[in-house]
Parts: C-alpha cells; sequence; structure tokens
C-alpha cells in the first residue's frame, strides 16, 4: 500500500509549484484542478451534466471557464450546483488513480480537500502557506482574475490559519529553496515511517 499525502493551501499560496517539488522527489501526483480541466474538456464526464444546468457555459463542445466565471460572479448560488456536479466526478478519478499509481508515496492536490472532507481519506496532509498579503499579491499577478473573483474564492475557502492547524505538515512557500528544502524534508519523514511499518 503507497502512502497518500494530502497537499492543500488556499489559493495562490504555491500548491501546484510545490506538488512538483514532490514529483522531483520520486513521489507521484494527482492534481484536483488538471482533473477538473479533463473533466471539462471536449468528451469529459462534465461536459452534458454541465450543459443541463447551463447550457450557456458549453462552448464548442467544451465547458467553458469564462463563461463559467461569469455565471458565478452574476449568481454565487451558481457555484453550489457547478460543485454538486463536478465533485463526485473529481472523486472518481481520484479513486482510479489511487488503482493504478505505483510509486511508495501518492501526493493529492486538493485546494479544498478540508473543505470537502476528503483529508479523511489521506493518511497525512501537508499545507502550503505564505501571509495574505503576498497571497494576494501573487494571484493578482497571474492575471487570470479580478480582485472581486479572487475576493469570493476566498471567501469561499477555509481560513488558511485553521487549515495549518489542521494538517500534519506545514509548507511555507516563501522561496524556492525553503519549500524544497521542506518538501525534502516531509519525504525523508514518511519513508522512514513507511521503512519502520
Ligand atoms: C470557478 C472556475 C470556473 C474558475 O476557473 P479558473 O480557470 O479561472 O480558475 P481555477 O480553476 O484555476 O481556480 C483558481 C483557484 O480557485 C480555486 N477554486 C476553484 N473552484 C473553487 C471552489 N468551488 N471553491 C473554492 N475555491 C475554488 C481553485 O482550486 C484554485 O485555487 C473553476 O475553478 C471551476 O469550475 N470551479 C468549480 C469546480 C471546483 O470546485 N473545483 C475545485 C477543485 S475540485
Ligand atoms: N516557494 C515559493 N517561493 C516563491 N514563489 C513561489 C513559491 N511557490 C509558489 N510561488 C509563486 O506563487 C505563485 C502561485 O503559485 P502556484 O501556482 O504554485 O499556487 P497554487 O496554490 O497552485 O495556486 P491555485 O490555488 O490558484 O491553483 C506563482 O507565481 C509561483 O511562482
Amino acid at each position: 500500500m503507497s502512502f497518500a499525502l494530502g497537499l492543500t493551501g488556499s489559493i495562490g499560496m504555491g500548491k501546484s509549484t510545490t506538488a512538483q517539488m514532490f514529483v522531483d522527489e520520486g513521489c507521484a501526483l494527482w492534481d484536483a484542478d488538471a482533473a477538473v480541466h479533463r473533466l471539462y474538456s471536449m468528451g469529459g464526464a462534465a461536459v452534458e451534466p454541465m450543459r443541463a444546468a447551463f447550457p450557456e457555459a458549453i462552448i464548442d463542445g467544451a465547458v467553458n471557464r469564462d463563461a463559467l466565471k461569469g455565471i458565478i460572479e452574476r449568481n454565487p448560488d451558481a457555484l453550489k450546483t457547478i460543485e454538486a456536479i463536478v465533485h463526485p466526478l473529481v472523486a472518481m478519478d481520484r479513486a482510479a488513480f489511487r488503482r493504478q499509481a505505483a510509486a511508495d508515496i501518492l501526493v493529492f492536490d486538493i485546494p479544498l480537500l478540508f473543505e470537502t472532507g476528503g483529508d479523511a481519506a489521506m493518511d497525512a496532509v501537508a499545507c502550503v502557506s505564505i501571509p495574505a498579503d503576498e497571497q494576494k499579491r501573487r494571484v493578482m499577478a497571474r492575471g487570470t482574475m479580478t480582485e472581486a473573483q479572487f475576493e469570493q474564492i476566498r471567501a469561499k475557502q477555509m481560513p488558511n490559519d485553521e487549515k495549518c492547524a489542521r494538517a500534519d505538515y506545514v509548507i511555507v512557500t516563501d522561496t524556492l529553496d525553503h519549500a524544497r528544502a521542506q518538501v525534502q524534508d516531509i519525504v525523508r519523514q514518511i519513508r522512514a515511517e513507511i521503512a519502520d511499518a
């Protein structure tokens, strides 16, 4: 049995960057946001159920994220409907990965791990963290969302302090070198735990 490590953290705190560092150490990675992208793409399992709920969100046979963002902005409750469609499909994708992955440590990059109760299925959880002002600076620098969209998403996520308090490991993503050293330390600890078991 592989060790399942959940990797979480609020929007823009450095999950994707840190996840790649775990891959560099030989861990296998499953990425919830990437799973959503697959489900939304042409032929993906979310396209038809999303068409039934939001026909205007389907463009060229795929779920269009900009159209979705517009729908959510006009009607924040739409996100609940979207989540009810998407989250069960994401859970199936995750279960399929877990059945076939071969590495000793499987890392699950899941932004809403605690919010969705997914932490119960993990052997341990690591949370990435930086101060809120730096978080906002990094997200705005990407230029992919407005401040209002950012605040709406952040308001939906469990506060960073609470995530960190619930996690087994906290990874401070202030610099790349510091984050990598913490990742290497966590991998060493988990491999020692596996060897002792
Ligand atoms: C809202 C959407 C259209 C925004 O798309 P966009 O490409 O601009 O952003 P992206 O997907 O990269 O998300 C940006 C950040 O917001 C976070 N986020 C996305 N959805 C949610 C949500 N429902 N609640 C809280 N945070 C969320 C992401 O995890 C990420 O950290 C898109 O995220 C979406 O369809 N979300 C609903 C599906 C979902 O719940 N995904 C979360 C992973 S299971
Ligand atoms: N350890 C680090 N040191 C310095 N900058 C970092 C570090 N980790 C991430 N960053 C920067 O912070 C920004 C956000 O990082 P990343 O995309 O990994 O976050 P994320 O949590 O996956 O975001 P989202 O929740 O939106 O998917 C990027 O510009 C990235 O280069």
